[in-house]
């Protein structure tokens, strides 16, 4: 845990940086991967299988009785909740579904857009330090929305050559049937290329380790569509005097306890505050169980002073968060001064782990400063949008003069033609 008192301007880019592996490495051991599952497919998933994740598995592809099973696995109030939290994020991505909008650009000119989901999608749920299965709702629930054929599902088994039972019945509750045994890279080569069990498909979605973002990374080299960067967890809180400590510490820990490469920063306005929020979080820490994860990743993680709120968004939109928490009374003020973060928390009472799991939002989020350049999942992740246009005769005369004058002067007459040829066409008849 480091500390830091109204760092300089130039010290900022260096506590914005990330505990990452050097690319050319992961690029290196991912180009690996790949090789061997485009030349072994499911051989080379099996092995990988045991390397890896010390499993021995024979099948890939999980049986529809080992779906089946899971369901006697877990508790009836296991399942509520899944139930409960799939009810709100399927009412949040709904209110997604966009309407089509002609637009008459020119008279007898009308533009408009169609969405058409992607056919076949593939997900990866993470399973290495936790089995996350609140992920499958986070991806299948705006997949099965935007209307996607082809849902396939891709998560490593546990040593014991298993799948979590709560990742198996939330798959089926969410209409998934296609679930497979591999993790990691591998994972997403296999649905890159295809193997003897596994399909191919034309665009991976989740979230996972520095190998499979850097997988998912590689895949793009082969005409896949990704997600986006969605690596090791981070959260931002920005607090003020106003805040609980308590509730900062909890909220830091959350992530923290992704992993020992998560990154969690902490800016307050206020001294009191800052060191109250130290204080705590070690305190919470030495309580929780499994705590080695959040103890590591505490290591990589910054508790930082600054003289305002203004300073600490202006920090907060260079580190461009996966998740922003504003835990200041007044955060309506602060809003629009937002401009880089995945997804965001106003006040004291929105807990990060309400966007984890039930309130509704996604949370499959950039990560790693990608939140500058994208958004988290979301219907729009499904679809691709054609566009449509319809030009009657007399808005071809309306508009064929500039589309003639624009081909001539890029010197494209055969394009000035497509438009003369016609309006020629149309004199002529009258
Ligand atoms: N950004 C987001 O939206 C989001 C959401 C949920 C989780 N996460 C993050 O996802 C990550 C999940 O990671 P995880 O490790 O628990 O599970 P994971 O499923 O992503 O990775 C496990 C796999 O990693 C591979 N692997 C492990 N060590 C390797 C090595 N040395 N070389 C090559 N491959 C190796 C193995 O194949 C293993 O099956 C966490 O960092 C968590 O914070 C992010
Ligand atoms: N915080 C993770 C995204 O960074 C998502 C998650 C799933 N389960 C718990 N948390
Ligand atoms: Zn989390």
């Amino acid at each position: 845990m480091k500390v830091e008192r109204y760092p300089e301007r130039e010290q900022w880019s260096e506590l914005t940086k990330r505990p990452v592996i050097k690319r050319e490495r992961l690029t290196e051991i991912v180009a690996g991967i790949f090789d061997e599952v485009k030349n072994n497919g499911d051989q080379a998933l099996i092995d990988f299988a045991k390397k890896f994740d010390s499993a021995e598995i024979n099948n890939i592809k999980i049986s529809e009785e080992e779906v089946e099973s899971a369901e006697n696995l877990i508790s009836e109030e296991l399942k509520t909740a899944i139930q409960d939290a799939k009810s709100n994020i399927t009412k949040f991505h709904a209110s997604q579904i966009p309407t089509v909008e002609k637009i008459e650009t020119t008279k007898g000119v009308v533009c408009w857009r169609e969405n058409r989901a992607i056919e076949k999608v593939g997900i990866y749920i993470p399973g290495g330090t936790a089995p996350l299965f609140s992920t499958v709702l986070m991806l299948v629930i705006p997949a099965q929305l935007a209307g996607c054929k082809e849902i396939i599902l891709c998560t490593p088994p546990d040593k014991n050559g298993n799948v979590n039972p709560a990742i198996l019945y939330t798959a089926k509750l969410c209409g998934v049937t296609q679930i497979f045994k591999t993790g990691g890279a591998q994972a997403i080569a296999a649905m890159t290329f295809g193997t003897e069990s596994i399909p191919n498909v034309y665009k991976i979605f989740g979230p996972g380790n520095q190998y499979v973002v850097a997988a998912k990374e590689y895949a793009q080299n082969y005409n896949i569509a990704i997600d986006m960067p969605a690596g090791p967890s981070e959260v931002l809180v920005i607090a003020n005097e106003k805040a609980v400590p308590e509730f900062c510490a909890a909220d830091l820990l959350s992530q923290a306890e992704h992993g020992s490469d998560s990154q969690v920063i902490f800016l307050s306005t206020d001294e009191k505050i800052l060191n109250e929020t130290i204080l705590e979080t070690q305190k919470q820490l030495e309580a929780l169980p499994r705590n080695e994860m959040a103890a590591e990743s505490l290591k990589n993680s910054h508790f930082i002073l600054l003289n305002s709120i203004d300073e600490a968004l202006k920090f907060s939109n260079l580190y461009a968060p996966e998740h922003l928490i504003l835990a200041v009374n007044d955060f309506k003020n602060y809003i629009p001064k937002i401009q880089n973060a995945g997804s965001v928390f106003l006040g004291n009472y929105s807990c990060e782990s309400a966007g984890d799991y039930a309130s509704g939002t996604n949370h499959t989020l950039p990560t790693n400063g990608f939140a500058k350049n994208y958004s988290g999942v979301s219907l729009d992740s499904f679809v691709k949008k054609i566009t449509f246009q319809n030009l009657s005769e007399q808005g071809l005369k309306n508009l064929g003069k500039t589309i003639e004058i624009m081909a001539e002067a890029e010197g494209l007459f055969a394009h000035k033609n497509a438009v003369s040829i016609r309006l020629k066409e149309q004199n002529e008849r009258i």
